[in-house]
C-alpha cells in the first residue's frame, strides 16, 4: 500500500474544488482515511471477522465502493467458508487500477485466497447475484440521498438467508448539541493526527456537496423500509458508526 502522506489540502486554494476519488486522492488514500475516520482500522479488520460469521458456503461477498480493496483484503484474511468469492466494485478508474495492483500483490504472496473480481462500475447499475455478505464501508454517504433506498432494497433482495449487510457511515445527529460536540471532537481527532486548521477547513468544504451523512435513526428507518428485519449497531467512534442489517 502507498505510504504517501495526505497533504492535498495543506496549501491555501483560491477555490476548493468538490472532492473526487481521482489520482491525487488515490495516491494518499490509505493515509487520508486512517487519519480522517476514527476507528477505521478497527472497523475494517472486524468487518472481516463479522463477515466470516455470515458468509454462506459457495456464495458471493460484495465489497461496494471498494476503493483500494481494504475490506476485500480483510474478507480474504477472515472468511473460511468453502467456495466463496468476492466481487469488489468501484466507479473510480484510478481506485480500480490501484486496487487490482494491490490484490495481485496479495495473490502472489499467499495461496488459497478467496478469488476476487474487481469491477469498474456504478453500484447503482449493478445486477446483484445471490449474496451472503455485502459491505458498504463509507460508500452509501456518497450516493445521492434519493437513490439510497432503492439500492438498499436491491441489496436486500439479493441477500441469502443467514447473510448480512454491513454498513459503515459518517453520522449526523438530530440533536444539535450532540451534533456540534461530536463534530468538534472529530476535528480534535484530525488535529491530533497532524492536520492543520486550513487542511481541516478546506477538506470540509471539498466534501460538503458530495458527501451527505444521515442520522442513525434515518439509517435504521431506511433499512427497515428496504425490507431488512433487524438493524444492529456494532461500532461507533465519535461521529462514525457501523451497523449490521439482517435480511
Ligand atoms: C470512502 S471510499 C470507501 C472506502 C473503502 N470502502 C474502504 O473501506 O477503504 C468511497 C468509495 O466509493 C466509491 N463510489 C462512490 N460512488 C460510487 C458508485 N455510485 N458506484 C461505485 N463506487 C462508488 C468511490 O469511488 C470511493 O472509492
Ligand atoms: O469527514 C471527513 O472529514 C472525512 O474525511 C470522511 C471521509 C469518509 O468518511 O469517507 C471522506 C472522504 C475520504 O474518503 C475519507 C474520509
Amino acid at each position: 500500500m502507498s505510504k504517501e502522506s495526505d497533504r492535498l489540502f495543506a496549501q491555501p486554494l483560491a477555490q476548493v474544488p468538490d472532492f473526487a476519488f481521482n489520482e491525487d486522492v488515490v495516491r494518499v488514500f490509505p493515509d487520508m482515511i486512517k487519519r480522517s475516520v476514527p476507528g477505521y482500522p478497527t472497523i475494517v479488520e472486524n468487518l472481516g471477522v463479522l463477515a466470516a460469521q455470515f458468509a454462506q458456503p459457495h456464495s458471493v461477498l460484495y465489497d461496494l465502493g471498494c476503493s483500494l480493496g481494504a475490506v476485500t483484503q480483510a474478507l480474504r484474511r477472515h472468511v473460511r467458508s468453502d467456495g466463496c468469492r468476492v466481487i469488489a466494485v468501484d466507479n473510480s478508474t484510478a481506485m480500480v487500477e490501484r486496487c487490482r495492483e494491490y490484490l495481485n500483490g496479495q495473490d502472489s504472496m499467499f495461496q488459497e485466497l478467496l478469488p476476487v473480481e474487481v469491477i469498474e462500475g456504478d453500484i447503482l447499475a449493478l445486477e446483484f447475484q445471490p449474496t451472503s455478505v455485502v459491505a458498504l464501508n463509507f460508500t452509501l454517504q456518497f450516493i445521492a440521498p434519493e437513490q439510497r433506498l432503492a439500492l438498499l432494497g436491491r441489496i436486500r433482495q439479493a441477500l441469502l438467508p443467514g447473510g448480512a449487510l454491513i454498513l459503515s457511515e459518517k453520522l449526523r445527529f438530530n440533536d444539535s448539541e450532540e451534533h456540534a460536540l461530536l463534530t468538534e471532537l472529530h476535528v480534535a481527532f484530525k488535529r491530533a493526527n497532524g492536520y492543520s486548521e486550513l487542511e481541516i477547513a478546506q477538506k470540509r468544504s471539498a466534501i460538503e456537496n458530495v458527501m451527505k451523512p444521515d442520522s442513525l435513526e434515518e439509517h435504521r428507518e431506511r433499512l427497515l423500509a428496504a425490507g431488512f428485519s433487524k438493524v444492529v449497531p456494532w461500532f461507533q467512534c465519535l461521529n462514525f458508526a457501523s451497523l449490521i442489517a439482517l435480511p
